[in-house]
């Protein structure tokens, strides 16, 4: 109980008119639903986005609008529930509505409108999509409670109709206590024609997935090889995201001989945590990049509750109490548990003193 100071939980609430003990609740119940129910309507947001919106038009003239009407609109539809519902807790999303405003912003700003109120549940004025999707400026820190939303992770994925995701998780007092992930495009099952994966874990009881449209969840798991010969890696498909050239040379002292998998996003984590790959690295490119806090909480949660282990290149875990970025953390590992310490080990070794 400690560990989740200033909240009871449910199994400790006496009914004091029957004295009787309440139906235990599992922690964080209702966050976990809400959650679900946020990344489900952004996730469908997206969908619709893409349908409507990319074309080879767009593409070839590689114009980014779509993924940017998306990414504010699915902010505002996630932090627009989180408020009905949690009307106390700050959030801590990738976008602000800086470009959405004035003269300047006004097609943008209509468009974005339009869009979520063809997919909301109620009408929601302009003013109220500005505001919710402000909600998301909060500094984050070490104490209290927060989410954080990346509301479309992997913009370059999405708009190649590869791999994205929406990403949203709860920090309390710096720990990621619960994450979700809706991926679109992700197949249910690995080689399986069928797709779009919801995938969520809440600290202590487990990694679960789902259709993104329904159905019972499953738990998933990590792998167990202990053999790095034997894994699989995978990584950015930006070589401006994670160095490539360092991953080829520690795979090859790793005694990796399958080609790596490069996918965008957050669905990275999902690999690892259901084993479709057994390791995910990302090395840095830049000496002054400091990792965004919504590009890595949900996956976090979600590979350590199946079972892996998330660190940095130093093999620290990642510290989520430092604002908006993992001010002290450099680069992502993130791996099935019985190799992590060993492929950190393989990353120090190539990195030298660049991994300090
Ligand atoms: N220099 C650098 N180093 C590391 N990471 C960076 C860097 N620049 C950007 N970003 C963040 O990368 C996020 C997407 O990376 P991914 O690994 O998900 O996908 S991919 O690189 O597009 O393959 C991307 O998230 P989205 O903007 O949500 O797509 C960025 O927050
Ligand atoms: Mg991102
Ligand atoms: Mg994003
Ligand atoms: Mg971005």
């Amino acid at each position: 109980m400690a560990r989740y100071a200033g909240r009871k939980l449910a199994s400790e609430q006496v009914n004091q008119s029957t004295r009787r003990i309440s139906i235990p609740l599992a922690y964080l119940a209702n966050e976990r639903q809400v959650a679900i129910q946020a990344v489900e309507q952004a996730s469908k947001l997206c969908q619709a986005v893409f349908n409507r919106l990319v074309t080879s038009e767009t593409l070839t003239k590689k114009d980014k609008s779509p993924v940017t009407i998306a990414d504010f609109g699915a902010q505002a539809v996630v932090n627009a529930i989180l408020a009905e519902h949690f009307p106390a807790d700050p959030i801590v999303g990738e976008e602000d509505s800086k470009d959405l405003q004035g003269d300047a912003g006004k097609e943008m700003r209509n468009k974005v409108v339009d869009l979520v109120n063809s997919v909301g549940d109620r009408p929601m004025s302009e003013a109220e999509v500005l505001q919710a999707i402000d909600r998301g400026q909060y500094a984050g820190g070490a104490t209290g409670r927060h989410w954080t939303l990346d509301p479309i992770d992997g913009t370059k994925g999405f708009l190649r109709g590869e791999q994205y995701a929406v990403c949203l998780a709860l920090i309390v007092d710096g720990q990621v206590r619960l994450g979700v992930l809706g991926c679109p495009n992700l197949e249910q099952k690995q080689g399986s024609e069928s797709k779009g994966v919801l995938m969520v874990a809440v600290d202590g009881q487990g990694a679960f997935q789902r259709a993104l449209d329904g159905g019972a969840e499953t738990p998933i798991r990590a792998s167990s090889v202990s053999d790095t010969t034997q894994a699989a890696f995978c990584e950015s498909v930006e070589s401006g995201h994670t160095s490539h050239g360092d991953s080829e040379r520690i795979s090859a002292l790793l005694g990796i001989t399958k080609a790596p998998v490069r996918m965008d996003s957050q669905c990275k984590y999902a690999a690892v945590a259901r084993g479709n790959a057994d390791v995910y690295l990302r090395l840095p490119t830049r000496a002054d990049y400091e990792e965004k806090i919504w590009d890595h909480a949900a996956g976090n949660v979600i590979v350590r509750e199946a079972g892996g282990r998330v660190g940095d290149i130093t093999g620290k875990p990642l510290d989520f109490s430092h604002g908006r970025t993992l001010a002290q953390n450099r680069g992502v590992v993130a791996t099935s548990a019985g190799i992590f310490d060993q492929v950190v080990g393989a990353v120090q070794n190539v990195l030298g003193s660049k991994a300090v």
